[in-house]
């Protein structure tokens, strides 16, 4: 294989034993033990559904057994529970580069984005279109369609490419949401450059930030985000279907109307009145209460990112994508080579990337595949090694060259992919 004209990372690894030093060398390898890792596989779909953390079952545990089974009712206050949204958000507040009180660990990606969105149309009367990429994450598309179908005149209007962001910024545009690291391509947006436009044209900015919180630092707060949501089970480790969050910027808050007017969100929730009063803070983007028994995934996984500097995530980050890049260079690989255009996840286009994909998951190495030609293989800082990328790199290699991955038994699809 030739080696590529310009190495995604300089100073890549020419050998697994250069791996291997590195991986010695890592001042995040001791964080692998705190997951419970599968043996004899390489795991890179972390930007899907992140690795169980070792300290998870026991929280669990606690929480079912002690909290539940022996405090009761007195473990909503004797417990915490009933600050959950909240302290948990300040905790997950620094991975997104905002203050404590901006951030609720609540609900689905999909209904948070509900939530904001229409808080961001009311923001801007006047103005009814929602602009969003077409290829976003298409739940986010179907969410923009059914909020401003709720708004007289209002439309969802998709961009083909960025390019022509600036000329759709019109003056009926009230808010942008885009994805800050794309869920397919890997494609890293410049959330701070872009947030800055939007507000010049008079319009609000959400992000969503799946892709992206827990792989690199994020500034939010510093670049003026006026909204964002985000989940915490890919990169974050929380947990399948955990609760995700939503992230209102200070000004926002106690004028922002968020349309799921439910009794948590109630600036008394316990005083059982009739009239709804929104809560002062973030609290009122509170609906109902999140699923406790999900809310101990995110208790668990948050304790370890605590003990994580993000600026060393990045770094292997950058490191790992660039080396499996680097190995595969002779590829279709869609995964930007700038550093600062991509995020945590490699792809790479190939017309039968769903069989491929299938017998490298039979070989131990597990990625994945995304309609209608995408293989996508992500790394995760906190518990991928440099050698693990070298021997993923290898075994794509063997498996395309074996053409091993044209048996049968591979084209089959599940309900999940
Ligand atoms: C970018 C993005 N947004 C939203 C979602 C969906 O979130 P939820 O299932 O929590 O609504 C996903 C993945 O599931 C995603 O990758
Ligand atoms: N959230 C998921 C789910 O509940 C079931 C299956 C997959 C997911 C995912 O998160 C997919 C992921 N957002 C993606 O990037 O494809």
């Amino acid at each position: 294989m030739q080696p590529p004209a310009s190495p995604a990372s300089p100073g890549s690894p020419a050998s697994r034993a250069d791996c291997l030093a590195l991986d010695a060398a890592d001042p995040l390898a001791p964080l692998r033990a705190e997951f419970a890792l599968p043996k004899d596989r390489i795991y890179l779909d972390g930007n899907s559904l992140g690795v169980l953390p070792v300290r998870t079952p026991e929280l669990v545990r606690r929480t079912v057994e002690q909290e539940w089974g022996q405090g009761l009712i007195t473990s909503w206050n004797e417990a915490g529970w009933v600050d959950l949204p909240f302290t948990l958000g300040a905790q997950l507040a620094p991975l997104i580069g905002a203050g404590g009180h901006e951030v609720l660990v609540c609900d689905s990606v999909s209904v948070n984005l509900f939530k904001v969105l229409t808080a961001a149309l009311r923001l801007r009367p006047g103005r009814r279109t929602v602009l969003g990429e077409r290829t976003t994450f298409p739940t986010d598309l179907y969410i923009a369609e059914g909020v401003t179908g709720l708004f007289e005149g209002g439309r969802t209007v998709l961009l083909d490419s960025l390019d022509e962001l600036d000329a759709r910024l019109t003056e009926d545009v009230a808010v942008v949401v885009l994805s800050q690291v794309d869920y397919r391509t890997g494609v890293l947006l410049d959330l701070a450059e872009i947030t800055e436009r939007v507000h010049r044209a008079g319009a609000l900015m959400v992000w969503d930030l799946c892709h992206s919180a827990g792989a690199l630092p994020i500034e939010l707060a510093a670049a003026g985000v006026d909204f964002a949501v985000g989940c915490t089970y890919k990169y974050l480790n929380c947990g399948p279907c955990a609760p995700s969050y939503l992230y209102v910027a200070e000004r926002h808050q106690g004028v922002a109307e968020q349309p799921l007017t439910g009794w948590f969100g109630h600036a008394e929730p316990f005083a059982f009145v009739p009239e709804y009063r929104p809560a002062d803070g973030i609290g009122r983007f509170l609906t109902s209460f999140p699923p406790l028994l999900a809310l101990a995934g995110v208790r668990a996984s948050l304790e370890v990112w605590q003990q994580v500097d993000l600026a060393q995530v990045r770094a292997k980050s950058l490191a790992l994508t660039g080396l499996f890049m680097d190995r595969l260079a002779e590829l279709d690989v869609v995964t930007p080579r700038e550093p600062e255009r991509r995020g945590s996840q490699v792809a790479i286009r190939h017309p039968d990337g769903f069989p491929v994909v299938q017998a490298l998951i039979e070989r131990g190495v597990i990625g994945d595949f995304r309609a209608p030609d995408l293989m996508r293989f992500g790394f995760t800082p906190l518990y991928t090694s440099y050698t693990e990328a070298w021997d993923a790199a290898e075994a794509v290699r063997e498996v395309l060259a074996s053409g091993e991955w044209r048996a049968e038994r591979f084209s089959r699809r599940g309900a999940v992919t």
